[in-house]
């Protein structure tokens, strides 16, 4: 964690990731473009302009998958930054509540698995830390460096309780 006040930390963009899941399966995603392409992750995607959090998980769950998610439960919060400037502010989100059937569109695949068997070789380095805590429910506030793909340093903080809404 040398190197960075997080305390005066800004992002250069804002993200969601949500985590749809049904008994002990879990909906993925094979991402096929932008940041972090070509990799498995959860459904999510830049914030836009005067959009909340929680509607930006709703829309790229649209967009992504065709799926209409809802009851959304704000569980973790990271802060990632990469050592060539870029940094990514992301708010994750878990639910069973959704509507539709995930389809193929030209941002992702839809990838169901067995919460026993994610496919952490396929997916960010992180996510074989933090993901686990999402499937207990368990809040955390998490902050990154990674390298391009590779991750250099860590500290996770679980919470007693969801991580607040972005004041940025
Ligand atoms: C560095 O570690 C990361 N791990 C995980 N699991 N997910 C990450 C990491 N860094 C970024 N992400 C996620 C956060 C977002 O869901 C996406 C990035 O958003 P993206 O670039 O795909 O945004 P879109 O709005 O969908 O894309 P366009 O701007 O191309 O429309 O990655």
């Amino acid at each position: 964690m040398a190197d960075i006040d997080w305390s005066r930390w800004t992002p250069v963009d804002r993200a969601t990731l949500v985590f749809v899941l049904s008994g002990d399966d879990i909906l993925l995603i094979e991402k096929k473009r932008g940041l972090g392409g070509g990799k498995v992750n959860g459904p999510g995607g830049k914030v836009d302009p005067g959009e909340s959090v929680e509607q930006c998980a709703i829309r790229e769950c649209k967009e992504e998958l065709g799926i209409d998610v809802s009851e959304l439960e704000q569980l973790g919060e990271h802060r990632f930054q990469f050592v060539d400037g870029y940094s990514i502010h992301c708010w994750v989100f878990r639910t069973s509540k959704w509507g539709g059937e995930p389809v193929e569109t030209d941002e992702a695949v839809p990838l169901w698995r067995r919460t026993d068997a994610i496919p952490y070789e396929r997916m960010w380095e992180d996510d074989h830390i933090w993901l686990p805590l999402i499937l207990e429910g368990k809040a955390f506030t998490a902050d990154w460096i990674f390298e391009d793909d590779t991750m250099l340093d860590h500290r996770l903080t679980l919470l007693a309780q969801a991580p607040g809404a972005p004041t940025e």
